[in-house]
């Protein structure tokens, strides 16, 4: 009884309660993806701020790295203009702080493995949960690699989030739910298509029979499966919530910010974040 006292307290279950609260609102979660120090430190916070007023269920904060090899050339570009500009590990958490501080929406990094393996994965670990965040995505870790983070993760109480390719075989499947169901909470991340990310016209033809695939093994653990790469639109929004519990937008958030002067920037976002959240219910 203690022991799931501890695990609700926990901020993994942040994250497994916003997916609840969606499902009982009988929608999916919108989890926009944001590069922390786009366009620069100060500016990111506020976009994110705005993301969160227009109804954002999560915040994925991207961490830039020099070298980001699952990153379409969209989200490229924002890691490197945030690198020059000087973010960094602390930066990141600087902006987890100052978003946690005024909004309960759970945080999840989103880093590579490098930069967090150099700084100590205890360290990161945790200050990323001091700093309000949740849980951690971190696409070049394979799931058989993972047991040093996974153990500092969640020694301190946060989700270590796993990416499901489309070539992955059944059997990592099976490995990669069950890992995410022993943990103190979160969802697996459904990677629409093989290649990098980046805003695209359509989903995938094979996305409905992948993501069942997915079920087959999430449905008994109630993993919640969020999905992610290529969506930019209220009706891919609307299309992702009739088939997974989640959609997460990236690109095509840097775009709009990259169109938009500063001033106008959260406002932009704001609005485009809301045009998506009406995408959530998908029975419409
Ligand atoms: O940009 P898109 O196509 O909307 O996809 C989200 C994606 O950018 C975000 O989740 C992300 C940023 N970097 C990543 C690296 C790997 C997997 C996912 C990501």
């Amino acid at each position: 009884m203690e022991r799931r006292q501890e695990t609700i307290a926990s901020p993994a279950a942040r994250i497994t309660h916003a997916f609840e609260r969606a499902k009982e609102e009988g929608r999916g979660v919108l989890i926009p993806y944001f590069m922390c120090g786009y366009p620069n430190e100060e500016q990111s916070v506020h976009v994110i701020q705005a993301a969160i007023e227009g109804g954002a269920d999560i915040i994925e904060l991207g961490l830039p790295f020099s070298d980001p090899l699952a990153d379409g050339a969209t989200i490229q570009h924002a890691g490197h203009v945030a690198l020059e500009r000087g973010m960094s590990i602390r930066g990141c958490m600087r902006i987890a702080e100052r978003i946690s501080a005024q909004s309960e929406t759970p945080l999840v990094f989103m880093g590579y493995y490098n930069p967090i393996l150099a700084y100590g994965l205890e360290r990161f670990c945790a200050e990323a949960r001091q700093h309000g965040v949740c849980g951690i995505i971190v696409p070049d870790l394979p799931p058989d690699e993972a047991e040093p983070l996974r153990e500092a993760a969640t020694r301190h109480g946060l989700a270590l989030i796993f990416l499901i390719p489309p070539t992955i075989k059944d059997e990592r499947m099976e490995r990669v739910v069950e890992l995410v169901a022993q943990g103190p909470g979160g969802f697996v991340y459904c990677v629409s298509l093989s290649g990098v990310t980046g805003a695209r016209t359509e989903l995938p033809a094979h996305l409905q029979s992948f993501i069942a695939r997915i079920r087959r093994y999430t449905e008994a653990k109630q993993v919640p499966i969020a999905v992610g790469f290529g969506l930019s639109t209220p009706e891919h929004i609307a299309q992702i919530s009739r088939l997974a519990d989640g959609a997460v937008v990236g690109s095509a958030l840097v775009n709009l910010i990259d169109r938009t002067s500063e001033e106008e920037q959260p406002g932009a976002v704001k609005g485009y974040i809301q045009s998506l959240h009406q995408g959530t219910r998908s029975n419409q």
